[in-house]
């Protein structure tokens, strides 16, 4: 039997995954990592930190596997937009590695857009003009890092996301590559062209010299110094976790899509071979690009995301911020012990709203209540508040691609309450499904790079693989779904603006 090792290197922590041929998981190991929050609003990793944890269950996971030579391939996908620079000749990081979540660029952003470059940079990049992006991440870097600029400029210094950064270590710096999945996250990458934009980096005063070789997602990427796992093994699928995910849930055709109850939700929608523009604040992404048998060239596949900010988050805020429960799990017990809302609605607008909203002044909110509200009501808004999110973006998505959904799969944490996907398929009014390997992330590089290695022949054989767990079948009627989410625009509305006094 041959196995494909996976690499998915997440936000709180590295993990390694063997996959066998049957798409099965074989073993796992997982490794937490520091996170460091130096200012409000801050978020930083070490470079360094990132790259031992992942290594040291790379490891873990060669070590316990009974014939490593059957390691056909590995595959990297990896928390995106993350920005790390390192110095090319010793390959220590220069300063912190700046994460997703970061907003020290907010106001760099925010000026940027009053100069009225919001247009320019949607049509190149489909991005919206924010922090959340590598682009004034790096730029940030290189100039508040004694010398860095001028080092960057000589060619000293090299830039990566997460990706980029475990090949070079994985290549002792032979290789210094990103996909196009990563790449199209970092604001300085045309969508168009599916190269860097001189203009995007003039505009974000980047030198063309920092930047890696951007490759395809999946294919013979790079080889691995044998001195790092014990062996030389290919690298053969790089790709942004949200991207590996869609495909690990083998959404191959245009206008499928899935979504991933983690922290936040991450909605993705294949839209097909060309980018499609979003009227509704959505993200245009490359999702993967990949060898196309028929034409023996490549064949890249675009996106329509959206992130919701507070997904399993408000669960977090139930337990931690109300203590109404003990674990996350517990939400669905006391959920389910009242009949329903009792029309109580929760905004959970905590950190304002993302997609389709993006009111940054928008503030959480709970309306409705009378006497009779106890914190059953409480808990079962929260997770209809999920769904209700998730309904807002799934619409714009519907409106963006000209397209009617037949179904949602899902995955992540909070995938696992079956209340809150029956309350998803209630309100959305389709089928939503959830498969038997929920580590849709890791498995959908390992698809990516058993495909380029020959594990697998076609997609159509990865959809044969793919196992439902359940599904959940809508039951309310239009009348019920509609009052229901007119309901839900209201308090939406109530919570809007409300910090911008
Ligand atoms: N049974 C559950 N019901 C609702 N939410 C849950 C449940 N179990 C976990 N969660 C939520 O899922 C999130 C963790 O999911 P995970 O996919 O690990 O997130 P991430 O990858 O963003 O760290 C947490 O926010 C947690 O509150
Ligand atoms: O590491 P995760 O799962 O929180 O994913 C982070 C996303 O890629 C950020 O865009």
């Amino acid at each position: 039997m041959k196995y494909i090792l996976a690499l998915d290197q997440g936000t709180t922590s590295s993990r390694a995954i063997l996959f066998d041929a049957n798409g099965s998981l074989v073993d796992s190991a997982q490794r937490e990592y520091a996170q460091h929050f130096p200012q409000p609003g801050w978020v930083e990793h070490d470079g360094r930190d990132i790259w031992t944890s992942q290594l040291e269950v790379a490891q873990t996971l060669i070590n316990r596997c009974p014939d490593p030579g059957s390691i056909a391939a590995l595959a990297i996908t990896n928390q995106r937009e993350t920005t790390v620079v390192w110095d090319r000749l010793t390959g220590e990081p220069v300063g912190p590695a700046i994460v997703w979540q970061d907003r020290r660029t907010a106001d760099q952003c925010a000026a940027m857009r009053q100069e009225g470059l919001t247009d320019l940079i949607q049509t190149k990049t489909g991005l919206v003009l924010d922090a959340y992006f590598s682009g004034t991440k790096l730029a940030w870097l290189l100039d508040n890092i004694e010398g860095a600029r001028f080092r960057a400029e000589r060619g000293e210094l090299a830039f990566g996301t997460v990706d980029t950064w475990l090949v070079w270590n994985l290549t002792r710096g032979a290789s210094h590559i990103t996909d196009v999945s990563n790449a199209s996250r970092t604001l300085l990458f045309n969508l168009h062209t599916l190269d860097w934009d001189d203009d995007l980096l003039r505009l974000f005063n980047i030198p063309r010299a920092i930047l890696p070789k951007v490759v395809p997602s999946a294919g013979q990427l790079a080889q691995t110094n044998p001195s790092v796992l014990g062996r030389s093994l290919p690298i053969a699928a790089m790709i942004g976790d949200q991207q590996a995910a869609t495909f690990g849930q083998g959404c191959f055709q245009p206008g499928m899509a899935k979504n991933t109850y983690g922290t936040g939700c991450f909605m993705l929608l294949n839209t097909g071979s060309e980018p499609i523009a979003s009227g509704h604040h959505l993200l245009t992404t490359i999702g993967w690009q990949r060898p196309d048998v028929s034409s023996a060239g490549l064949h890249t596949t675009y996106c329509l995301e959206a992130s919701v900010f507070m997904g399993g988050a408000t669960i977090q805020w139930l337990r931690d911020g109300l203590n109404i429960i003990q674990t996350a799990a517990e939400v669905e017990p006391l959920a389910l012990s009242v009949p329903d809302v009792g029309d109580t609605y929760l905004v959970p607008a905590f950190t304002g709203l993302g997609a389709p909203h993006w009111d940054g002044h928008a503030r959480g909110t709970l309306i409705g209540m009378t006497r009779g509200t106890s914190k059953a009501h409480i808990a079962r808004a929260a997770l209809e508040a999920i769904a209700l999110q998730v309904a807002d973006v799934f619409e714009a998505m519907e409106k963006d691609a000209g397209l009617t959904l037949t179904e949602l799969r899902v995955d992540g944490g909070a995938s696992k309450n079956n209340l809150l996907l029956q309350m998803q398929a209630d309100i959305l009014g389709i089928p939503v499904t959830r498969p038997k390997i929920v580590e849709t992330t890791a498995l959908g590089a390992a698809y990516l790079s058993g495909l380029a290695v020959g594990l697998w022949s076609s997609t159509s054989d990865i959809s044969a693989l793919w196992q439902e767990d359940k599904r959940f079948e809508p039951q309310w009627s239009d009348a019920q779904r509609k009052t229901k989410r007119a309901r839900w625009h209201q308090a939406v509305e109530r919570a809007k603006s409300w910090s911008e006094d």
